[in-house]
């Protein structure tokens, strides 16, 4: 039987975000602790159906989200309106809107910089997973930003996005979610990492269970580890020779998460140095 929204068995949702912008995405009931979605730039909450990574959780209670400018959300004109703050206060909605006293948080890309930044503002998220995006200082290099915001937000700029993903292996999904999303809100989102997303995340509880996931061959995985000794975050790797390639992991990616929340007992770091 289809809901309402083309989606069986999930059910609508809209909420107002701290600045008033309407954040809507797609939730579903099960048993055991809440999971949050958050899609990273070019993308909306399909991608979790599409890249597979549910098909690991059928029992669990899911709310995916269409961050401010994508999928079903608001728009936002401003740069200043992507600034990683709003998106924090977006999610956080999403949070209250579900009045659950915990949740878990998993991120893809920059999604899980959102995820890890929510972690260290919000005590109800007791794990949160990064996938691909790790939570230290980065220096933003403007002029690549605004750059690639002019490419995203041209009338080429589906296809500047598909074309880099694919030459960069990205799998089908994920090129495909690029074309879902407008060129304006990619050149906003672009500008918007401009405000604030330099900035490192902080661990937001002692018990909190904090998850870094990145590729095998990720050159950068020096970034990674310096994460799990600052946050006393845990590293997860995927089979895969670069963070961009490893989208294709996410199904695989999926059951892992869901061995975590079996494993669950009371305090989720304890779950966290069980499961493994
Ligand atoms: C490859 C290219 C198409 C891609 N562009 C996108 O895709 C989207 C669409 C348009 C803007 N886009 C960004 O992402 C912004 N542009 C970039 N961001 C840098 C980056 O490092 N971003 C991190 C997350 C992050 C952010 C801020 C602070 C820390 C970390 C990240 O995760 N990047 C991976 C790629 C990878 O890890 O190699 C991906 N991010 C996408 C996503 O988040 O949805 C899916 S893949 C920062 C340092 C300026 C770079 C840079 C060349 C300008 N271009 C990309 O990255």
């Amino acid at each position: 039987m289809r809901s309402g929204n083309g989606h069986s068995g999930w059910d609508a949702f809209a909420v107002s975000s701290a600045d008033g912008t309407v954040i809507r995405g797609i939730s579903r009931p099960g048993s055991g602790e809440t999971l949050v979605l958050v899609h990273g730039v070019a993308m909306d909450s399909r991608v979790w159906g599409d890249s597979g990574f549910l098909d690991g959780l059928p029992d669990a209670p899911v709310v995916a989200v269409d961050l401010r400018g994508r999928g079903a959300s608001s728009h936002v004109g401003t740069a200043a309106g992507h600034a990683l703050d709003r998106y924090v206060e977006d999610v956080r909605a999403v949070l209250d809107r579900f009045g659950r006293e915990r949740y878990i948080v998993f991120g893809l890309y920059f999604g899980g910089r959102i995820a890890l930044q929510v972690a260290g503002a919000d005590t109800r998220v007791v794990r949160a997973i990064s996938f691909c995006a790790h939570g230290e200082e980065v220096e933003i290099p403007a002029d690549a930003v605004e750059e690639e915001a002019r490419a995203v937000e041209g009338p080429g700029g589906h296809t500047y996005l598909r074309d880099h993903f694919t030459a960069k292996g990205a799998p089908a999904w994920m090129v495909e979610a690029c074309g879902r999303v407008d060129g304006g809100q990619l050149g906003a989102a672009t500008r918007g990492l401009l405000h604030g997303s330099h900035r490192r995340t902080e661990r937001g509880h002692p018990d909190q269970d904090l998850v870094l996931i990145t590729a095998a061959g990720d050159a950068d995985m020096a970034t990674f580890h310096a994460g799990e000794k600052r946050l006393g975050a845990r590293l997860w790797l995927v089979d895969s020779p670069t963070r961009v390639q490893a989208a294709a992991r996410l199904a695989e990616v999926g059951h892992r998460v869901a061995g975590l929340l079996e494993a669950a007992p009371d305090s989720a770091r304890a779950a966290g140095t069980g499961a493994g």
